[in-house]
């Protein structure tokens, strides 16, 4: 049954659903080419698009046989249970602080030239018996109202899905127009406050260094990459704090307008992906190391929405999310944030721990016991607790 699930995707204003069809691509050049020489009326395709080149799962259809009406919103949670898995997320908490390590002496050393490079982290909960996506979804959407909600069947791997709550809007167009909303910078959101608190508090964000350097050098970074391709561009000249589920972010809305309605998708996602949102800056130095340490993040970081025949688009960053494979038993839930010179370690443990709550709370898992011995930061500057034993008995509930 779950077979006929290829992608679902629901924010505030849409909802998206392609069941069933076995119109699929596994490359964005393959998926442009279905586009534009096609008989189906009105196509779209949707779907992911990986970090790395090549590897998609997208899926053509009709805009016309879309079903987009209201979100199916369920109230209870699925009954799968979970259980942290101890071996699996030793090892990994272990890369991580050692890519971290690696990270900061570079970003230390006058003689390299990395500025920024984004570090993720996994963490794997292990479940017995039936998991089911949709219901799952259904959830997601209960949980996460105004996010940008996706479900996707991986193509690549059989039983595998992708599902999450992005923050994120990576690029829209619609005809010559575009609109952007780059996010950098975060600080764990205190549940022990009241929000308006909480929210005053979030603005050390505008305040420290390190955010705003870690903001600069993606807002930087796009401004020069879409001059290519727009002949009016808005970048205000200050971010704003947006609220995701469990963390505050620095964000930038973005507008502009092409010089062409003929650039390309492909052409415009080979400049601007991956953006230093998740990867850094230079793009080349970032992307050598993280290939050289998480090796490939494939959907993790990728993009997932729609686009047509004409480029129109609407994509997020597939961030906040989990892999679920079936066949295997687990979930791998994955986050992280970017490093700069000033980060500290603790801290940006802590931020992909609270970036990994959002689907926790979906899944109904205690943060693992990583996460929990970081605690969350309750500062914008620099502290440094830790370090972390990880591993016990922190089985979910
Ligand atoms: C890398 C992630 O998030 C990205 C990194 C951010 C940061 O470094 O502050 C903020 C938002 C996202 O662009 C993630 O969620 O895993």
């Amino acid at each position: 049954m779950e077979n006929s699930l290829h992608f679902r995707f629901d924010n505030a204003e849409t909802g998206f659903r392609v069941d069933g069809g076995d119109t699929t691509f596994g490359s964005l050049e393959d998926a442009e080419s279905w586009l534009h020489d096609t008989a189906v009326p009105n196509p779209v395709v949707a779907g992911l698009i990986p970090y790395e080149h090549g590897g998609c799962s997208l899926f053509g259809a009709s805009k016309d046989e879309i079903e987009s009406g209201p979100r199916r919103a369920v109230t209870s949670r699925p009954p799968t249970r979970f259980h942290y898995d101890v071996r699996f997320n030793t090892v990994e908490a272990e890369r991580y602080l050692t890519a971290l390590e690696n990270a900061l002496g570079s970003l230390q050393d006058p003689s390299s030239e990395l500025r920024k490079v984004v570090l993720s982290r996994v963490e794997r909960y292990m479940f017995q018996g039936d998991f089911p996506v949709g219901d799952c979804y259904d959830f997601m959407n209960t949980s996460y109202p105004t996010g940008n909600n996706f479900c996707v069947r991986n193509i690549q791997r059989d039983g595998c899905y992708h599902l999450g709550s992005s923050p994120e809007l990576f690029l829209s167009r619609q005809g010559r127009r575009i609109a952007l909303h780059p996010l950098a910078g975060t600080l764990s959101k205190d549940s022990s406050r009241s929000p308006e608190d909480d929210r005053r508090r979030a603005e050390n964000l505008f305040s420290a260094a390190k955010f705003r350097d870690e903001h600069a050098c993606l807002v930087d970074f796009l401004r020069e990459a879409l001059a290519g391709f727009c002949e009016s561009l808005v970048v205000p000249p200050d971010p704003e704090i947006v609220s995701a589920s469990h963390v505050w972010h620095l964000g930038t809305p973005i507008e502009g307008v092409l010089k062409s309605p003929d650039i390309g998708l492909a052409k415009m996602l080979d400049v601007l992906h991956p953006s230093p949102a998740v990867c850094g800056v230079p793009r080349s130095a970032a992307n050598e190391f993280i290939a050289e340490h998480e090796g490939r993040r494939g959907y993790y970081a990728g993009l997932v929405g729609w686009f047509d025949d004409r480029a129109n688009c609407e994509l997020y960053l597939a961030l906040r999310g989990m892999e679920v494979d079936l066949a295997a038993g687990h979930v791998d839930l994955r986050a992280g944030g970017g490093i700069v010179e000033e980060s500290s370690i603790p801290l940006e443990f802590g931020e992909a721990g609270a970036k990994m709550s959002t689907m926790q709370k979906v899944l109904g898992i205690e943060a693992g016991p990583a996460a929990a011995a970081w605690g969350s930061d309750d500062s914008a500057g620099t502290d440094s607790r830790g370090p972390v034993t990880v591993g016990g008995s922190g089985a979910g509930r």
